[in-house]
């Protein structure tokens, strides 16, 4: 046959084979689909029951549990000491370099309860995160991992210098480092404060 001739009208007897197999399409599809849904009908009350009972054993493992993210939730809601309101105009943004050390971090407490916005810039070479933790999230806060030998860009009111390797053992711990630290640190927050 050319690849353009007319495809030939199906004869009587194979469009009788066609209707057959259609037929037994149908009929097998028809038995396939009452088999399932039977099947689904047995099914349905053993699956209801067993959800049923997963469920309840579910929200008991998890009710404690959203207690507890509640708890947690309160106690990270009321853990701050309470801060004054400042106005805008009395409200100070001071940076507290040191501020995770001895003096440092009760002068932050200090200046946080006043109701400014404290920034402590700390190398953690020496301070204690328990210095400060108890303001980590407040919106007034902001802790800041620098080095002092580094340039600081940041926009504040006021400076309190306290970052220094100040008790003896860590004075001694790297010499140079300190002296540099007093010195070249000091500069650099004198630059700051220009
Ligand atoms: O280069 C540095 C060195 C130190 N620091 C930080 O500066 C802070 C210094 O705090 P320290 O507690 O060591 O020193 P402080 O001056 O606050 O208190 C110190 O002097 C008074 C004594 O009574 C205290 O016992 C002693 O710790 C630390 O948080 C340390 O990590 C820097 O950020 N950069």
């Amino acid at each position: 046959m050319a690849w353009d001739a007319e495809p030939a009208a199906a004869s009587p007897r194979v469009c009788c084979q066609l209707q057959e197999d259609e037929a037994a399409a149908v009929h097998r599809t028809a038995r396939l689909r009452g088999l399932c849904l039977g099947q689904l009908g047995n099914m349905r009350p053993i699956q209801e029951n067993g959800e049923l009972r997963i469920e309840s054993r579910l929200d008991k493992i998890i009710e404690p549990l959203r207690e507890k993210i509640r708890d947690l939730e309160k106690s990270f809601i009321q853990k701050y000491s309470p801060v004054k309101f400042l106005s805008e105009k009395d409200c100070k943004r001071i940076l507290v370099t040191g501020g995770m050390g001895f003096v440092g971090s009760y002068l932050m407490d200090k200046l946080m309860m006043d109701g400014h916005k404290v920034t402590v810039v700390d190398n953690f070479f020496m301070g204690r995160k328990r210095n400060m933790e108890h303001w980590i999230g407040h919106e007034n806060f902001e802790l800041i991992n620098h080095d002092m030998l580094e340039q600081l860009s940041i926009e504040v009111d006021q400076i309190y210098h306290l970052a220094s390797p100040a008790s003896p053992p860590s004075y001694m711990y790297n010499p140079f480092k300190t002296l540099k630290t007093n010195t070249v640190g000091t500069l650099n927050m004198l630059g700051l404060a220009k």
